[in-house]
C-alpha cells in the first residue's frame, strides 16, 4: 500500500445483505474438496485490506452469521513499514475486524530489498513465524491473478510446474515447519469480487500502483490482458482453467518421477538435504522424457524451486558420458542451499556446499580402554552401546556405535584375549589394508579403486582396530574394520582369515550413524 492508497467507505459492521452465490460456492467447494485436510486445523485469513482479502474475510463472516461456515479465521495483517502511513493501514484493518468481531494480529516484517518479491518474501516469513505446525492460511488470490501467473510464466519459458500456476492447496515446509496454503478463489474473476465489495459498501484499501505500477504484472493486467480479451472474452477464464489442467498434469508427473526415484536412488546412502545420490544405470533404462523428468524432480528434492532447465540438461550430459573424468563439477545456487552436482562412476551425487564443508573436517583419532567405554555418553538410558564420535560440525556428526560385550566375546571367541583398547584412526594414505575384494593387501589409490571411494570420500574413511593388552599377545593391533561415512568393510587379519564369519558377529559390534545436528 502507498501513501496515496484510497480508503473507499468508513468501517461499520457488515449488514445482512444477500451473500453473492458465485463467491460462497467457491469457497465452500472448496471447502469440501479439502474437507480431509483442513479437519481439526486453525484457519488464519492473510488480510492486506486490499480488496480480495477484505471480501473473503467479509464472506467468512457473513456464512458464518448464516451458520454455513463452521468457523471464522483469524486474520493476520503483516505491516511491512515500508512506506510512511503503513501503521494506519494496519490500523484500519484492525479496526475493521473489531467492528466484526473478527480475531485480528497485526505482524511486523523484516523487509530485505526493495522489490515486490523481498515484501512478500518478509510477508509470508512473518505469518510463518506466527501461525502453529499444520495451520492453514487463507490467501485471497483470484482467476485474474492466476492468470496473470502464467502468462509472466510462460513468458519466462516455464514448464508444466510452473505453468500450472498457483496451486489452490499447498503444503510448505520451512526450517521443519508446516503448513497449508490456500486459495479457494483461484476460480472467481476479480470483476465478482469488485462487485461484491462495492454492494457490501466494504471499506477496502485502494493501491492504485497496483494498477500502475512499471512491474511485468501490472504491465500485462494493464496493457496485455484487455488485447487478449479481444481474441477470446473469456481469456482469463480459460488461462485459469488451463492452469488447473497442468495441475493435475504435474501431480501425474510428480508420481511417476516419485516412482522412477525410487527405483533409482539407494536410500541408505542418502543424507536428505546433504547427499542425494542416483543410479545412471537404472536412470538409462528409462525413455529419454523420463529421464529429464526424474533429474529435474531429484535435483529439486529439498528445494522450493526446481532447478532451472540448463541444468538438467548439463546434468543429463553428464550421465551420457562414457569417459572416465571424475572431475566435472556442476554447481547450483538453490532457493535454500548451494550444491555441486557430479559424477562417481555410474552413481550421480548432488551434495550440498555444507556437507562438502564437513568432508573436509579432520576426523577424531582415539584410543579406549575396552572395558571403561562409556556407556552413559549415549542418550537412551538402557541401551547397551558406547557412542565414539569421528566428526562432528554444527551440522552434522558421524558416531560408531559400539557395543562393548559383542566386542569383548568377539575378541575373547577369535583370538583368546581378554582385554583390549579400541582405536579409532584416520586411514592413511600408505597404510596396507586387505578387504574381501582384493587378494592382498592395498593402500592409497589402489585401495580407493578397489572399494570405489570417490575422491571426495578419501580423507573420510578410518580404521577401526583393537590393541590387545594381555601379555601373550601384548601390544598386538589388529585392524578389524575400514569405515567411511556411508560405508564398512572387514579387514583381513591375523585372527581373521575368514571375513566372513567375522562379518556376521561385527555386525552386532558396530554400527556406523551419520546424523543431522538438530
Ligand atoms: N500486507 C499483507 N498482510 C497480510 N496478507 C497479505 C498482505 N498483502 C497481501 N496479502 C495476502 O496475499 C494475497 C495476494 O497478495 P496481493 O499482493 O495480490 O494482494 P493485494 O492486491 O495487496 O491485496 P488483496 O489481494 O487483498 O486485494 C492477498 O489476497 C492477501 O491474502
Amino acid at each position: 500500500m502507498t501513501s496515496s492508497a484510497i480508503l473507499t467507505h468508513p468501517i461499520r459492521p457488515i449488514s445482512d445483505l444477500p451473500i453473492d452465490e458465485t463467491l460462497a460456492d467457491a469457497l465452500l467447494g472448496s471447502i469440501n474438496d479439502y474437507r480431509e485436510q483442513l479437519h481439526g486445523r486453525r484457519l488464519w485469513l492473510a488480510c492486506s485490506g486490499g480488496r480480495d482479502s477484505l471480501a473473503l474475510a467479509a464472506l467468512c463472516v457473513q456464512l458464518y452469521r448464516q451458520g454455513r461456515l463452521p468457523c471464522l479465521p483469524q486474520l493476520l495483517h503483516v505491516d511491512h513499514g515500508l512506506q510512511a502511513h503503513s501503521r494506519h493501514w494496519a490500523k484500519h484493518v484492525a479496526d475493521w475486524a473489531q467492528a466484526q468481531q473478527i480475531p485480528c494480529h497485526i505482524l511486523r516484517a523484516q523487509v530485505t530489498g526493495h522489490d515486490e518479491q523481498a515484501a512478500r518474501q518478509a510477508r509470508y516469513n512473518a505469518m510463518r513465524a506466527h501461525i502453529n505446525q499444520d495451520d492453514v492460511l487463507l490467501l485471497g488470490h483470484h482467476a485474474d491473478d492466476q492468470a496473470e501467473t502464467v502468462l509472466m510464466r510462460l513468458i519466462q519459458g516455464a514448464g508444466v510446474n510452473g505453468l500450472s500456476g498457483m496451486q489452490p492447496w499447498r503444503v510448505q515446509t520451512q526450517h521443519g515447519r508446516r503448513h497449508a496454503l490456500w486459495r479457494p478463489w483461484l476460480t472467481v474473476r476479480r470483476a465478482t469480487i469488485s462487485n461484491y465489495a462495492k454492494r457490501l459498501a466494504l471499506p477496502y484499501i485502494d493501491d492504485p500502483t497496483n494498477e500502475t505500477g512499471d512491474n511485468v504484472r501490472s504491465g500485462l493486467r494493464r496493457d496485455i490482458m484487455p488485447i487478449l480479451a479481444t481474441y477470446n472474452p473469456n481469456v482469463i477464464d480459460n488461462i485459469a482453467r488451463s492452469a488447473q489442467l497442468l495441475g493435475d498434469a504435474q501431480a501425474t508427473v510428480n508420481v511417476q518421477a516419485e516412482q522412477d526415484m525410487q527405483q533409482t536412488a539407494d536410500e541408505s546412502l542418502q543424507l536428505p538435504a546433504a547427499q542425494r545420490m542416483l543410479n545412471i544405470d537404472t536412470l538409462q533404462v528409462l525413455p529419454i522424457y523420463r529421464q529429464r523428468q526424474l533429474l529435474h524432480h531429484w535435483l529439486g528434492q529439498d528445494e522450493p524451486l526446481p532447478p532451472a532447465k540448463q541444468l538438467v540438461d548439463d546434468v543429463w550430459n553428464l550421465t551420457q558420458r562414457s569417459d572416465h573424468d571424475h572431475q566435472t563439477e556442476l554447481f547450483w545456487q538453490a532457493r535454500t542451499r548451494s550444491y555441486v552436482v557430479r559424477r562417481y562412476r555410474q552413481q550421480l551425487y548432488r551434495q550440498s556446499s555444507e556437507w562438502l564443508s564437513w568432508l573436509n573436517v579432520p576426523l577424531i583419532e582415539q584410543a579406549q580402554l575396552l572395558s571403561r567405554l562409556d556407556l552413559t555418553t549415549n542418550d537412551s538410558a538402557d541401551s547397551d552401546f558406547a557412542l565414539l564420535t569421528v566428526r562432528r560440525t554444527e551440522d552434522y556428526i558421524w558416531q560408531l556405535q559400539v557395543y562393548p560385550d559383542a566386542l569383548a566375546r568377539l575378541i575373547e571367541s577369535h583370538i583368546g584375549a581378554l582385554n583390549a583398547v579400541l582405536k579409532i584412526k584416520p586411514l592413511d594414505r600408505k597404510q596396507r589394508v586387505q578387504t574381501a575384494l582384493a587378494t592382498r593387501s592395498q593402500s592409497g589409490k589402489k585401495l580407493y579403486q578397489t572399494l570405489g571411494i570417490p575422491l571426495w570420500l578419501r580423507e573420510s574413511l578410518v580404521v577401526v582396530s583393537v590393541v590387545l593388552l594381555d601379555k601373550e599377545h601384548a601390544k598386538n593391533e589388529i585392524p578389524i574394520l575400514l569405515l567411511s561415512p556411508f560405508d564398512r568393510w572387514i579387514l583381513k587379519n591375523d585372527f581373521s582369515s575368514n571375513t566372513k564369519s567375522l562379518g556376521s558377529d561385527i555386525d552386532d559390534v558396530f554400527k556406523n550413524v551419520i546424523s543431522v545436528v538438530e
